[in-house]
């Protein structure tokens, strides 16, 4: 299953580049790597906000996932204005004013209230008139390709209304629901407009254009293409939100646009549905969602939409949040509803999503069951360009740490490039920690492997590979060179936040170890390193992939777990243990294969050979027919035991 598949993406381009868009000025510069200026903000607990809020006399509420205070920017509106209109992030400090849409940071809030200046923080104010004009700009953009879009009622004939309904699959969708959510229909495209209202006056902020879903048995993935203006992360359009009344105290909060409007059409309750689908609540709209007693979560209608919704609740508060379970007999709203399902009773079956401390087999065996019904899922993500590894560690799962070894230049850091750009281009949330080379030579790497050519020699085409790159949810870590552990897993666990990441890859564990290190108790300190990536991987459910180099061995060897630096811990600690080899089974240069050598998941291991694309950098170009090899697992001591603070993907929380 794919969040923005962006080959299918690109059938809208055509029709917007010609239609809507802009002519491209001056390129943009979008900070998308953590942390966004300088070194990560020291982790502020919720207790020193309180505290701090207290010391300088500004009355708050406590909220479920924010701070509510008087907006010290909507001052000059008018004190109505102001009253309880600033939202403070309860675990980032983050703010955001509702009635300005003044937004920044715990530290900017600060700077504010201890100058005391009218408007933004000074230091943020060139920044912030960017951002407006940026902004500005893109709304600009948004408007004319809204205003190119009709209302599906006002087609030219009832047989086009029909058929653009079908394949969408919305013929259970009344024209009434379709005007009330204000969703629009670009014919020039083939695809729905769904608009992003400012809260504050109506006018049209973006939009998002979806295309019609891939009828089964179509190449690619299984979700329509999307893109959205703004692109990326400024796309912070809750869908519905406009419709929500202030006095309304419950709200389902759905995956996709036509969910939203199913479920508010079939039940009447308040829907809105997420700005980039079921997998990521980005913190900025935690604050629009605080009137709420009742949050009903119903994402999707498999069991990496179920995983989300759980993680959300957290967010969100699950003291007051319930959730949809999907399954076999219950698919996303808007199949539901063209089922004749009787939605209204799947939102009064939500489960509460506060979790017990303890449990009986009762309240566990639906998820049981959801797990046995659908091994496939349980077994993780699937690579599009690696069939072998699918068949060997059968997907990518969260909360597992995997371990990559391969000897020094065989092309680790390439590899690893595109076994996580596979992913992340089918949703996965994935942050780099790259501390060997610098994020514009890995992102140039990952580019390419994208394109899929060489794209020196077709720079005109950049943009369009750029534009699309840009719009996977991948965030770079800003660090290089020797690392503190401690700042590291800070930062990763803001990311888990704020990105909903679900993959951290670090490229490579000695840059954690620190210089003082390097002598004596080296092992001890490289142990202590992968038990806090181990914990931080079962604690947030994430997948961590962690690049270490092998020991120092005889050149005629082959590596085996046991080559991995200091292995015994490294591969007990390890769910999976991938080796990248540059002798079995290869012939002739640039060869390699891949070495499954640990698998905890199912056991299964072997080793498949790579084919290396210069041109592509690309692992998985191979036009002969792989040849897979499964092996017995070796014999590695203690390597089935499991971790003592950790759990692998078979034993998931
Ligand atoms: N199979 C291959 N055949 C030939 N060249 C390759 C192959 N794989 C990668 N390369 C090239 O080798 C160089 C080193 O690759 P890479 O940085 O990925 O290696 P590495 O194993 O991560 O290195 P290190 O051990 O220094 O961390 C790059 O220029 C890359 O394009």
């Amino acid at each position: 299953m794919a969040l923005r598949p962006c080959h299918g993406a690109a059938r809208l381009w055509p029709a917007l580049r010609g239609a809507a868009l802009r002519a491209r000025g001056p390129r943009r510069h979008k900070q998308d790597a953590l942390p966004r200026r300088g070194p990560p903000a020291p982790a502020l607990s919720l207790a020193e906000m309180r505290r701090y809020l207290r010391a300088h006399d500004i009355p708050f509420q406590e909220g479920y996932s924010c701070l509510r205070a008087p907006s010290p920017f909507a001052g000059e509106r008018g004190p109505a204005a102001g009253a309880r209109s600033l939202f403070i992030d309860k675990t980032t400090g983050s703010f955001l004013c509702t009635a300005t849409l003044a937004e920044g940071s715990w530290q900017d809030l600060q700077a504010h209230v201890e100058l005391r200046q009218p408007g933004p923080p000074a230091d943020a104010e060139e920044l912030e008139r960017d951002a407006e004009r940026e902004a500005e700009r893109d709304a600009e953009d948004a408007r004319r390709i809204w205003e190119r879009a009709q209302p599906l009622g006002e087609l030219l004939d009832e047989e086009e209304t029909r058929e653009a309904k079908a394949a969408f699959g919305m013929s259970a969708l009344a024209a009434a629901s379709l005007q009330r959510f204000g969703v629009r229909y670009l014919r020039a495209a083939k695809c729905l407009v769904f608009p992003w209202l400012s809260p504050r006056d109506g006018s049209v902020r973006g939009v998002k254009l979806v295309g019609p879903p891939p009828r089964r048995g179509e190449a690619g993935a299984a979700l329509p293409a999307e893109q959205t203006v703004p692109r990326g992360a400024a796309y912070r359009n809750l869908f519905g939100l406009p419709l929500v009344g202030r006095r309304d105290t419950e709200l389902v909060l759905t995956g996709r646009e036509l969910d939203a409007v199913a479920l508010q059409q079939a039940t009447g309750v308040p829907c809105v549905a997420l700005p980039r689908g079921p997998h990521s609540l980005p913190p900025p709209l935690l604050p629009y969602l605080e009137q709420f007693r009742r949050i009903t979560l119903w994402l999707g209608d498999d069991l990496r939409a179920w995983e989300a919704a759980k993680l959300f609740a957290r967010k969100l508060n699950a003291k007051r949040c319930a959730l949809v379970r999907p399954g076999e007999q219950l698919p996303r709203p808007l199949e539901a509803l063209a089922m004749g399902l009787d939605l209204r009773r799947v939102l009064r079956g939500a489960l509460p999503a506060a979790h017990k401390s303890i449990v009986s087999f009762r309240q566990l065996r639906e998820e049981v069951f959801g797990e046995l019904a659908n091994a496939e899922q349980v077994a993780g993500v699937k690579w599009a360009r690696f069939p072998e590894l699918n068949k060997l560690l059968k997907g990518h799962r969260r909360g597992e740490l995997t371990i990559f070894t391969g000897p020094t230049g065989s092309g680790k850091t390439t590899f690893i490039s595109e076994y996580a750009l596979d992913l992340c281009m089918q949703g996965v949330c994935t942050l780099w920690g790259s501390f060997e080379i610098s994020n514009v030579r890995l992102a140039k790497v990952m580019l390419t492997q994208f394109a899929a050519q060489r794209l020196e020699e077709q720079l005109e085409q950049y943009d369009e590979w750029a534009d699309r790159f840009e719009d996977l949810p991948l965030f770079f870590m800003t660090f290089h060179g020797q690392q503190n552990v401690k700042t590291v897993l800070d930062t990763m666990q803001h990311a888990v936040y704020v990105h909903d990441i679900t993959h951290v890859v670090i490229d490579n564990l000695q840059f954690m170890m620190g210089h003082e290190q390097l002598s004596g108790d080296r092992l001890a300190a490289q142990d202590c390193v992968l038990g806090a990536f181990r914990k931080f991987a079962t604690d947030n459910n994430c997948h961590i992939t962690l690049v270490i180099h092998p020991r120092k061995e005889d050149d005629e060897k082959e590596l085996q777990t046991a080559s991995i630096f200091g292995s015994a811990k490294a591969s007990q600690e390890a769910d999976n243990v991938l080796i990248l080899q540059d002798r079995k089974l290869t012939t002739g240069p640039g060869k390699r294969s891949l070495q499954v050598s640990k698998n905890r998941f199912d056991g299964d291991v072997g080793i498949f050979p790579l084919e290396f694309s210069k041109a592509s950098l690309t692992f998985s170009s191979g036009k002969t027919k792989v040849k897979l090899k499964k092996m017995r697992e070796e014999k590695a001591p203690l390597s089935k035991k499991a971790p003592p603070g950790g759990a692998g993907a078979s034993k998931k929380p």
